[in-house]
């Protein structure tokens, strides 16, 4: 299969002050295929979110090489990641950051309007078509504070949709939510990433990273070990087996 996303010893460090550094991200290299589903666990403080704001061009690596899409993107100008983001980059947030004088439905549309890429029927059609998918249509006419942590949650998964991205990123995208909305936006997910939009998630829960067909394990910076769950089906229990049985071997 076709890789989407590669880093070539990437390394992220903080300077502090002229004698204090932190190295967070320690010569990672990793291959993401199209149309996979990886999750990212390991440790409190291990730089899972670093790792994913880095390769995902929120933020700016120190040194290597971020290849997506056959091309070296780490000299980038922030106007070349900008582009990149609002075009081929969706990203969703633990705590979602909508714009407060806009309703729902057109925080959703505001990338895509700003992209201007899709006509405005384009865009009314992406938006409803997403709400509708994920069960909020009818709150399109709310404001941000009138909805709840889940329905909001969902709102964020449309506006990292709406550009049609090829990557999805989510740093602990259920992290904010009961364990009902988590299982309702974890399906959402896994019926994005069915139709064919790679996602790669950073997250603590197990529930989420049994969804997942991969799971990378990270460790003071370092990718300490990988685990090939396949592709999610119906095995529930045996998936929830191995997959705690390796991460007690990863000391998780
Ligand atoms: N902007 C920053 N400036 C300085 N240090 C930072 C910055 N962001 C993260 N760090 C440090 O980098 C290390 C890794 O942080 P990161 O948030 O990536 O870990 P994590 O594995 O996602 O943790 P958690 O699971 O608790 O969210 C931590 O020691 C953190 O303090």
């Amino acid at each position: 299969m076709e890789t989407i996303l590669e880093t070539k010893d990437i390394k992220k460090t903080y300077v502090f002050d002229k004698n204090i550094k932190q190295d967070v991200l320690k010569n990672i290299n990793i291959k993401i295929k199209k149309g996979e589903f990886v999750s990212v666990m390991g440790p409190s403080g291990s730089g899972k979110s670093t790792l994913l704001y880095n390769i995902s061009g929120m933020d700016r690596i120190t040194s290597g090489n971020l290849i997506f899409e056959g091309n070296e993107i780490s000299g980038f100008s922030e106007n070349e990641f900008s582009k990149l983001r609002l075009e081929k980059i969706g990203f969703i947030f633990q705590h979602i950051n909508f714009l407060k004088n806009m309703n729902i439905y057109d925080n959703i549309a505001f990338p895509a309007y700003v992209a201007k890429k899709q006509s405005r029927k384009e865009i009314n059609k992406k938006t409803e078509e997403l709400m509708k998918k994920t069960g909020i249509f009818e709150l399109a006419e709310k404001d941000i504070t009138e909805v709840s942590g889940g329905q909001l949650q969902r709102a964020g998964i449309c506006r990292a949709l709406i550009n049609n991205p090829c990557i999805l990123f989510g740093d602990e995208p259920t992290g904010a939510l009961n364990s009902k909305y988590a299982n309702d936006v974890m399906d959402i997910i896994c019926g994005i990433n069915k139709e064919g939009t790679t996602v790669l998630l950073v997250t603590h829960d197990i529930k989420v990273a049994l969804r997942s067909e991969r799971i990378l394990f990270m460790k003071d910076g370092s990718i300490t070990g990988e685990y090939h769950l396949g592709k999610y089906e119906n095995e529930y229990k045996k998936r929830e087996e191995r997959l705690s049985e390796w991460l007690m071997k990863m000391d998780f």
